[in-house]
């Protein structure tokens, strides 16, 4: 839930303010039911009318821990109320007008919103009437953006293993992270991995394994996928659990290949798992995870993730099937399972998911993860740095699924064994070929470019968006 403040800026002259009392009152309270009905926690600083009140109402609103702040204006305020109060304002600020032409509110905003400008303080502007489900939407849109930035600052990336087979997209600067996200890197040596997945207990790998054996259905081959390195991969991902418990990892990648690749398992299972809101104990939070140890692809997801609370799609943009100009998305060994059905029940999820041995990448063996995402409009985007600047590079897509046949005709085209999220990207192939700065991308259910707009900004990172 998003925490919400709101302060209603009035006019100094006090005959004024006693007059419309009422009327900013009748304003402020309808936009915090609407904000409340939205299912925002909103704490209100209440109405400001001279100097002082403004810094103190600022300030205690800013001690509540709100997302967000907003000025409300119902009426004529006086600017440097507002002044004051942005300048104890910690949170991204927000100026909303109401548009009651009774009262000159939308004056307000204007003059308070350019003295802003003057002295270069950043804030988005909205108006509308206040009980408006549309302006509540747009805060609350704003207050989750402003949230998951928020969240990003003072977290760590547990970054096992380091550049994968030369792979320069997955390293970023950490000196950038930690100056535009306050993301600090913890390096963690894949041998680590290694040495707690063997140490990891017997009899919870046992019960992943029946569980998975279960829910969805294993491909055993007595080579390349046994029982044992089924398990194998599910201590991998109970060694990064206690790892990211250990360390106080928010988010992390593994890099994989080659070394654990050649020479103990594959990722999949372990990544697949983390990324999923479940496992055999039940429903847990997500704990994004890369593949690759993609460092700007994990960014990206923990950031959709804060955003949306769902899990995030990690995906090689793999082939594009011109006849029909759709994408196959299709990651070497690893969706989140949940992109199967995107149900809530592991079950329904699992019941589509496919465990296959491993193929010649991959020697040590191990499962991929394989399944056709479920069908849906989704949200791609990415972190990608042109010239050492960030962007975000964000479009549409609709997710495709076919018949089993055609699925299975599609998929045979690239890498049956592993997962396929077949994509109608809203922009051109030969722009999206052009342009896209990386091998990987990243998706999330449900139209979120509002909210990645606005992170963006607050991020200072370029939006380069596409559309046809
Ligand atoms: C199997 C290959 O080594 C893959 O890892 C490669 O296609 C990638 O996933 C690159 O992102």
């Amino acid at each position: 839930m998003t925490r919400i403040g709101v302060i209603a800026i009035s006019d100094g002259r006090d005959h004024v303010h006693r007059r419309n009392t009422g009327f900013i009152r009748s304003k402020v309270d309808s936009f915090i039911a609407a904000l409340t009905a939205a299912g925002h926690d909103v704490i209100s600083g209440g109405l400001v009318a001279t100097n002082t009140t403004a810094t103190a109402a600022a300030r205690s609103v800013a001690a509540a821990s709100v997302d967000v702040t907003v000025f409300y204006y119902g009426v004529w305020s006086f600017p440097h109320f507002t002044m004051l109060a942005a300048d104890a304002t910690t949170t991204p600020l927000l100026l909303v007008a109401s548009t009651d032409p009774a009262e000159p509110g939308l004056v307000g905003m204007l003059a308070a919103g350019g003295a802003l400008d003057q002295i270069g303080r950043r804030h988005t502007r909205l108006w509308g009437a206040p009980d408006d489900p549309a302006l509540a939407d747009d805060v609350g849109a704003h207050a989750r953006a402003a949230g998951a930035v928020a969240s990003l600052r003072g977290s760590t990336f547990g970054r096992f293993g380091g550049r994968p087979m030369g792979m320069n997209t997955a390293v970023a600067n950490t000196d950038q992270w930690m100056r535009q996200f306050g993301v600090d890197v913890e390096e963690i040596d894949q041998y680590e991995l290694v040495l707690r997945a063997e140490k990891a207990d017997a009899a919870e790998a046992a019960r992943g394994r029946e569980w998975l054996e279960r829910l969805a259905t294993v491909h055993y081959d007595g080579a390349k996928l046994t029982p044992e390195l089924l398990e194998r991969q599910i201590r991998a991902y109970l060694a990064v659990r206690e790892l990211a418990a250990e360390r106080h990892l928010d988010f992390s990648g593994i890099k994989s290949q080659p070394e654990l690749t050649e020479n103990f398992a594959t990722m999949d299972v372990a990544e697949a798992l983390l990324n999923d809101p479940y496992d055999w104990n039940g429903p847990k939070t997500v704990h994004v995870t890369a593949t690759e140890s993609d460092m700007d692809g994990a960014l990206t997801m923990q950031l959709m993730h804060r955003i949306t609370g769902t899990p995030v799609l990690f995906a090689d943009v793999r082939h594009h099937h011109p006849d029909r100009d759709v994408w196959d998305l299709c990651n070497s060994g690893q969706h989140a399972t949940w992109f199967a059905a995107r149900s809530g029940d592991p079950a329904e999820n699992l019941g589509r998911v496919h465990l296959y041995p491993s193929v010649f990448f991959f020697p040590a063996g191990g499962a991929s993860v394989a399944h056709f995402a479920a069908p849906g409009r989704m949200t791609l985007a990415r972190l990608t740095r042109l010239d050492g600047a960030y962007r975000l590079q964000l479009v549409m897509g609709e997710f495709e699924c076919y018949d089993d046949a055609t699925n299975t005709a599609l998929a045979a085209r690239s890498t049956p064994e592993w997962p396929h999220a077949f994509t109608r990207l809203d922009v051109e192939a030969t722009v999206f070929l052009r342009g896209f700065g990386a091998n990987h991308i990243h998706a999330v259910p449900g139209d979120r470019r509002r909210e990645l707009r606005v992170a963006a900004e607050l991020l200072g990172v370029r939006v380069e968006e596409w559309t046809r």
